[in-house]
C-alpha cells in the first residue's frame, strides 16, 4: 500500500540514482519505459508521495547556494527538515559539526544512511525518523531545509515561537508562502503570518528557486529565505497576540471598526476578558471611555466564521452594551476604528492591544507565564 495520494510517476532506484543523487543543472526527468523496464529487475520502484511533499531538489547550483547563504560555522549543529534523499544533508555535513534530520519517511532514511555512510560522514548525523510537527527538537543552532511546503505554517511558527533558542533558519518554500512571510504593511501579500513572525524575528529573501529544478517537477516556483530572531522581542504575551492578530485578520481589509462590531466576535470577548478580569478580580462592566455606539450599526456578517468556544455566556443585554461601548472607545482612542489591519504595523498592532489590555479587554483567557513554551501559539497554526 502506498501513502493517500502518491504521484503517478514513479522512479526506479536507478533512476533515482542517477538523477535524483547526481541532476546536472536544471535537467528534467521524463520517464522512459524502457529506461524503467532495463532496470525493473534490478532496482526496487519508488514512489514519491505528494501528500508529503516529496519533490527531490537536484541542482547542485541551488544546493550549493543555499549552503553557502546559511553561514554555517564549522562548529554548528544544523536541523535539517526532510532530507529526503539526502542532497542538502551531504552539503550540510560537509559544512557543519553535525547535522540532525528529521524525516517521517522511513525509505528515504535508508536511502540517507547508506549515502552518508558511504561518504564516511555517518558520525556526524543523527537521524530522526518522525514528524517534524510532533518531535521535539534536540538543541540545534540553525536550521537549513527545503520543507515539505504542506507543513510550512505550522513549522514556521514551531520554529520561531518554540523553545529552542537558534540564530538563523534558512529555508526552501514555495514562492507565494515566500512572498508572504516577506510581505510589509500594504502590501497584498500581508497576512497575519506575516505580522506574527515579523514580531519575534526578521525575514530576509535569499533567491527564487525554478520550479524545474525538482524532481518530480512540482506545479510551483519557489524562494528561499532567512529567519532571524530578533535579540528583543516585544515584551507582549504571544497567547494574548496570537489571538487578537486572528480577531483583527478575520477580514484583513475591513476596517477595525467593522470587525469589532461583530456580534459573536463582542460575545466571545466579553466572555474572554470577563474569565481574565475574574483571576484579578477585575471583572469587565461599565464603560470608561465617553463614546457612543449605535446599535443600529451592528452589521451581522453569516460567513465570519464562529470563533467562540462554546456557549459564550452572555452578560445582560445592558452589560453587552456597554462592553461595545468600551471596545469602540479603545478603537477611538488609539484612531484604529477606520483602520484596516493589513495595513498596520506590529507597533501600532502592539499599540491597540495594548489599549485594550488596559480597559480590561482580553483575546485569551490565560495569561501565558513567563518563558513558557508557546506550544499553543505554533500549533495552533493548522497545515
Ligand atoms: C521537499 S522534500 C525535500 C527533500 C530534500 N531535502 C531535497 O531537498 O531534495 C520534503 C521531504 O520532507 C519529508 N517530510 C514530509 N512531511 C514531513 C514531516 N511532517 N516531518 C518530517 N519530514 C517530512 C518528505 O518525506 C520529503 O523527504
Amino acid at each position: 500500500m502506498h501513502g493517500p495520494s502518491h504521484f503517478r510517476r514513479h522512479l526506479t532506484g536507478f533512476l533515482l540514482r542517477r538523477h535524483l543523487l547526481h541532476t546536472k543543472p536544471g535537467r528534467r526527468y521524463v520517464p522512459r519505459n524502457d529506461d524503467v523496464q532495463k532496470k525493473d529487475n534490478e532496482e526496487k520502484h519508488m514512489f514519491l508521495y505528494k501528500s508529503w511533499g516529496q519533490h527531490i531538489l537536484t541542482n547542485p547550483r541551488v544546493l550549493d547556494t543555499i549552503v553557502r547563504k546559511s553561514n554555517i560555522k564549522p562548529t554548528d549543529t544544523v536541523l535539517e527538515i526532510g532530507p529526503g534523499t539526502g542532497n542538502l544533508t551531504l552539503r550540510l555535513l560537509q559544512a557543519a559539526q553535525r547535522v540532525v534530520a528529521v524525516e517521517l519517511d522511513t525509505r528515504m532514511v535508508e536511502i540517507l544512511r547508506k549515502r552518508v555512510a558511504e561518504h564516511g560522514l555517518e558520525d556526524q548525523l543523527t537521524v530522526i525518523c518522525k514528524d517534524a510537527l510532533k518531535t521535539d527538537f534536540p538543541q540545534f543552532d540553525l536550521v537549513v531545509a527545503n520543507i515539505p511546503y504542506g507543513i510550512s505554517s505550522p513549522l514556521v511558527a514551531k520554529l520561531v515561537f518554540g523553545a529552542n533558542p537558534f540564530r538563523s533558519a534558512t529555508l526552501l518554500l514555495q514562492k507565494e508562502f515566500a512572498r508572504r512571510l516577506l510581505a510589509n504593511p500594504g502590501d497584498s501579500e500581508f497576512n497575519r503570518l506575516a505580522v506574527n513572525v515579523k514580531l519575534v524575528a526578521e525575514v530576509e529573501f535569499v533567491m527564487d528557486v525554478s520550479k524545474r529544478d525538482f524532481l518530480p517537477c512540482p506545479k510551483v516556483d519557489s524562494s528561499v529565505v532567512t529567519i532571524r530572531p530578533k535579540a528583543e522581542v516585544p515584551n507582549v504575551d504571544l497567547n494574548e497576540w496570537c489571538a487578537f492578530t486572528r480577531t483583527c485578520f478575520s477580514k484583513k481589509n475591513k476596517t477595525l471598526g467593522a470587525t469589532f462590531k461583530h456580534k459573536r466576535r463582542v460575545m466571545e470577548l466579553w466572555r474572554l476578558s470577563n474569565l481574565r478580569g475574574s483571576e484579578t478580580g477585575n471583572a469587565v462592566s461599565g464603560c470608561n471611555y465617553d463614546c457612543s455606539y449605535d446599535e443600529d450599526e451592528e452589521e451581522e456578517d453569516g460567513n465570519e466564521s464562529d470563533e467562540g468556544n462554546g456557549d459564550p455566556s452572555p452578560g445582560s443585554e445592558m452589560e453587552m452594551s456597554l462592553f461595545k461601548e468600551k471596545i469602540n472607545g479603545v478603537l477611538k482612542l488609539g484612531g484604529f476604528d477606520d483602520k484596516r489591519p493589513a495595513k498596520l504595523s506590529g507597533k501600532e498592532l502592539l499599540q491597540l492591544l495594548s489599549l485594550f489590555n488596559q480597559a480590561g479587554i482580553h483575546f485569551h483567557d490565560q495569561a501565558k507565564p513567563r518563558n513558557a513554551d508557546n506550544i499553543a501559539v505554533a500549533a495552533s497554526y493548522s497545515t
